[in-house]
């Protein structure tokens, strides 16, 4: 849903992309240093319960993942080595923050139920990408879906501010209960849209 924003976003990035690449910033050193700054926070400040700060420096962090992409298309330079990057090191920046929650509640946060529900975004949050991956490697496409990684993310990350702001840990329990389902429904959304181009294919 959120990516319907990328127009948005490329709009707002495109000064600050112009001047990075002026200032001789590659888009890989973005996607690189937003990484790092995703993991380190996650894993840092989620298991430690400073959960409004590492939702807000999550946050900025995680918005460079569309400054590198704006970045990439003004230098005309983006191609398979960046795509290959970019997702490549977006499966570690999702598993840290899902990691981070998980050894929150599973600690100090004691919850075990909401620790069980962020092991549960972790897992099927991992396989929403692995499938569209695994489809374009068979010259498929299942990309889309109810839960794509903006919307993933935006919503986790809202639940952490909200809930670090002093909101009761039920509306984390409640966010990730959504969003595990939610990531089940778009893996089976993905599996379905391939499902119905092999069986085009076959006619
Ligand atoms: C700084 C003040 C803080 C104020 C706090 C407000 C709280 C807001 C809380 C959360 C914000 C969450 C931000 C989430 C940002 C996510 C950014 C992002 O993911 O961008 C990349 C994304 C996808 O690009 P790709 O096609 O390259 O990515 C592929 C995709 O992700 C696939 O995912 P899959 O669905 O398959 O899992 C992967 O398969 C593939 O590997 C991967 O490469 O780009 C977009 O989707 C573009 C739209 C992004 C929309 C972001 C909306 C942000 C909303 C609010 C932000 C408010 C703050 C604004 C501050 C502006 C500062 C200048
Ligand atoms: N270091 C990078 C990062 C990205 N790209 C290209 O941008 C596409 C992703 O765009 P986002 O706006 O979602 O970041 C990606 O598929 C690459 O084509 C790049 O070249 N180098
Ligand atoms: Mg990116
Ligand atoms: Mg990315």
């Amino acid at each position: 849903m959120l990516s319907r924003l990328r127009g948005a976003m490329t709009r707002l990035w495109t000064p600050l992309a112009d001047a990075l690449l002026r200032a001789g910033v590659s888009p890989d050193a973005v996607t690189v240093v937003g990484t790092v700054g995703v993991v380190v926070t996650a894993l840092w400040a989620f298991p430690t319960g400073h959960l409004l700060l590492g939702a807000l420096v999550i946050t900025v962090f995680s918005l460079t993942d569309s400054l590198d992409g704006v970045m990439a298309r003004r230098a005309g330079r983006s191609g398979p080595w960046g795509a290959f990057l970019d997702s490549t090191l977006d499966r570690f920046g999702d598993a840290a923050v899902f990691s981070g929650l998980v050894v929150w509640y599973a600690g100090g946060g004691d919850d075990r139920t909401t620790a069980a529900l962020a092991l549960a975004c972790l897992v099927l949050g991992s396989v929403v990408p692995y499938a569209r991956a695994r489809a374009e490697g068979l010259g498929m496409t299942a990309s889309g879906g109810i839960a794509e990684r903006a919307d993933r993310l935006f919503a986790v990350l809202v639940a952490a501010l909200v809930v670090g702001l002093g909101a009761p840990t039920a509306v984390m329990t409640v966010v990730l209960a959504l969003l595990a389902l939610a990531s089940a429904v778009t893996v089976a959304q993905r599996v379905a849209a391939v499902h119905r181009q092999v069986r085009e294919g076959a006619r």
